[in-house]
């Protein structure tokens, strides 16, 4: 699977742990940055990452900041993106069958390098249910477009 990386300086060596892990896997990885644990802006990266997901370069996504919580809010503005911010395996494992999420995100000062690495091949591994879960992201889908415009500016 073609996966893309993107972190700011709080979720840098989470990244390159799962960079290793995903690479000793047979992914093709995408590491957009940061590239190190110097002070940076999480939407710098987050919008890298996202723009390989929109052009179509990369499958899934997996974006790491401090809590996790900036580059989720950053991800799911997107129409057809579905981040799903994931500390455990339940969530992880829910997030695909019944979301189809494709950014997973995680907050490298929240998870330990062990958990997350589990929560990232549950994430790669398991299907979408799809059925009555379809329609469910068809109407997040239709409902973001009906109420964009609602807001008096
Ligand atoms: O979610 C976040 C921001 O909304 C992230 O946790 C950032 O990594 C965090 O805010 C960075 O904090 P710092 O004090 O600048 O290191």
């Amino acid at each position: 699977m073609r996966i893309v990386l993107a972190s700011d300086h709080a979720g840098f060596e989470l990244k390159e742990r799962i960079k290793e892990y995903l690479q000793e896997m047979g992914h093709e990885v995408l590491d957009v940055g940061c590239h190190s644990c110097e002070s940076v802006d999480y939407p710098v990266f987050g919008a890298k990452g996202l723009e390989k997901l929109l052009s179509g370069q990369a499958e899934r996504g997996i974006f790491i900041c401090g809590t996790g919580l900036g580059m989720t809010i950053m991800a799911n503005r997107f129409p057809g993106i579905r981040a799903a911010l994931c500390h455990d395996c339940y969530t992880a494992r829910m997030c695909r069958l019944h979301n189809d999420a494709n950014v997973l995100t995680m907050g490298g000062r929240v998870i330990g390098p062990a958990l997350a690495l589990e929560i990232v091949r549950i994430f790669l591994e398991t299907p979408f249910e799809d059925g009555r879960h379809s329609r469910r992201l068809q109407l997040i889908e239709e409902y973001a477009r009906s109420l964009q415009n609602v807001r008096q500016d």
